[in-house]
């Protein structure tokens, strides 16, 4: 596929916040969840710290099996030719992109990168102000100032969202997507037949819905409920390009927001900062609201989570295939033995966190974010084992492209870092006010249609819940 641009030619100026005259304000508090009322951010956010971008100075997107190859080809060209100021020097800072690959490789949407003309990050070591601009010559701290005036909608205070409506709990809005309820219990019955029959170990078998809110989606607000309610996840946001999934029309008429991939996930898929890999697997789910009235919410969840040959059984194939893809760049890779239990507001997973020390390659480099986000990706958290043969049933079950779901979504900078979840938890917006959201489950010789067609529920409720809310911009 053409790329939108071509590589073009970029500078970038990184400063400490403290040095934007314009950013004083916000530089007292700054909490990154602040700006999400700016026009079509990108984020990447965790406990208020991460990566804003706003505006865009180039972007890529393609298609197919070489989707990742041909991204970084794009990057490094990109990134080579680039002339870089950076007084900061970490994880993030210099130039920046953010970054959405489809699940499968016949997917037909676009995955690709995008590079903001602004971006705002924060870590605990301090706050930085990117600003990207196309031409060889350096940005000054005055268009640095103006960015930041024309970009920057900051909120005096994180952002509020109301509580749902206790109607949303039956989610009238959302209506199936490919399959209807009785049709994905089948294919899950069908998918528990193969494993059974020997045909494969794992499989993770995914479902959609579709979302009307019936008024415009406010993006900020969503955001903003994501990332206060999910605040130990990852919440991402990222738009591609005008013309993606869902796109009814093609051109600038294409419905607002259409294409946007936005979610809160609580797994990494990879992240990579200088020549350290981490990764967190999460396989084996258990819904909080199966809690029986009056147990102890730490027991129950270890019990029949911890306890559970098979949930266990579940994660260890997750983790085995990210330890396989990982071990290749690593000379130590460590981690996985002894799960641990992750409460997140609407479930508790089994999790595990691998760490790698990575190896430099034949051309003397460290292997970057997403040279690895690629060789991980697709984990039998999402896929299954062996892997060719759960992604060959998948299309086959799910009868759906799964699109951006599923995916890495995350950013990389020009020094090989970068930090890539898994794009779960989240919605591609259709239009304005329509959004389709997908959810999946681990599949074993055990598992039960039933269950797991709750357990999608459960995974679901986040975006149901948080894609009404209103911002109470007071
Ligand atoms: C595939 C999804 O979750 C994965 C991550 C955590 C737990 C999972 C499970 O227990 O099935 C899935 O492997 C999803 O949220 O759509």
């Amino acid at each position: 596929m053409t790329p939108e641009f071509p590589a073009p030619r970029l500078s970038a100026l990184t400063l400490p916040l403290s040095e934007v005259p314009a950013a004083a304000e916000f530089a007292r508090n700054p909490d990154v969840r602040r700006l999400l009322g700016s026009a079509d951010p990108a984020t990447w956010i965790m406990r208020g710290k991460g990566i804003v971008g706003l505006g865009r100075v180039a972007a890529y997107r393609v298609r197919g099996g070489t989707r990742f190859t041909s991204a970084r080809v794009w990057w490094d060209e990109l990134r080579q030719d680039a002339t870089v100021y950076d007084s900061v020097q970490r994880p993030g800072t210099g130039l920046l992109a953010f970054g959405a690959f489809a699940f499968a490789p016949s997917s037909t949407v676009d995955s690709g990168l995008m590079v903001p003309e602004l971006v705002i990050g924060t870590d605990a070591h301090g706050a930085w102000l990117t600003l990207i601009s196309t031409g060889p010559s350096e940005p000054t701290v005055e268009d640095v100032d103006a960015a930041w005036r024309r970009l920057v909608r900051a909120a005096p205070a994180v952002a509020r969202p109301e509580e749902p409506d206790a109607a949303a709990s039956s989610y009238p809005t959302a209506v199936p997507g490919t399959l209807d309820e009785q049709r994905w219990m089948e294919a899950v019955a069908d998918g528990v037949g193969m494993i059974r029959a020997g045909e494969l170990d794992k499989l993770v078998l995914a479902r959609d819905v579709v979302v009307d809110t019936g008024r415009p989606i406010e993006l900020g607000a969503v955001l903003g409920r994501l990332s206060e309610r999910f605040a130990t996840c990852w919440t991402y946001c990222v738009r591609l390009g005008p013309e993606q999934e869902g796109s009814e029309q093609e051109g600038p008429d294409d419905g607002e927001g259409a294409g946007r991939l936005l979610g809160a996930t609580p797994e990494m898929l990879i992240r990579v900062h200088r020549g350290t890999a981490t990764a967190r697997v999460l396989a084996g789910t258990l819904d909080r609201q199966d809690l029986p009235d009056g147990a102890n919410p730490e027991d129950f969840a270890g019990t029949e989570l911890g306890g559970s040959e098979k949930q266990q059984r579940e994660h260890r194939f997750a983790v085995d295939s990210l330890i396989t893809g990982l071990s290749p760049y690593a000379d130590e890779v460590s981690g996985g033995e002894h799960p641990f239990i992750l409460a997140l507001p609407n479930v508790w997973h089994l999790a595990s966190d691998v760490t790698a020390q990575l190896r430099a390659g034949v051309d003397g480099t460290l292997p970057s974010a997403l040279e690895l986000a690629e060789a991980v990706h697709p984990t039998a958290a999402v896929c299954g084992t062996p892997t060719e043969t759960a992604g060959a049933v998948i299309e086959d079950l799910e009868r759906m492209d799964r699109g951006l779901y599923a995916g890495p979504v995350g950013w990389l900078d020009g020094a090989g870092n970068g930090e890539w979840g898994i794009a779960l938890r989240g919605a591609v917006q259709l239009d304005a006010h329509r959004a389709r959201v997908s959810a999946g489950c681990g599949i074993v010789a055990e598992s039960d249609p039933r269950a797991e067609l709750a357990e999608t529920w459960a995974k679901l409720r986040p975006m149901l819940e948080s894609l009404p809310a209103r911002w109470d911009r007071e």
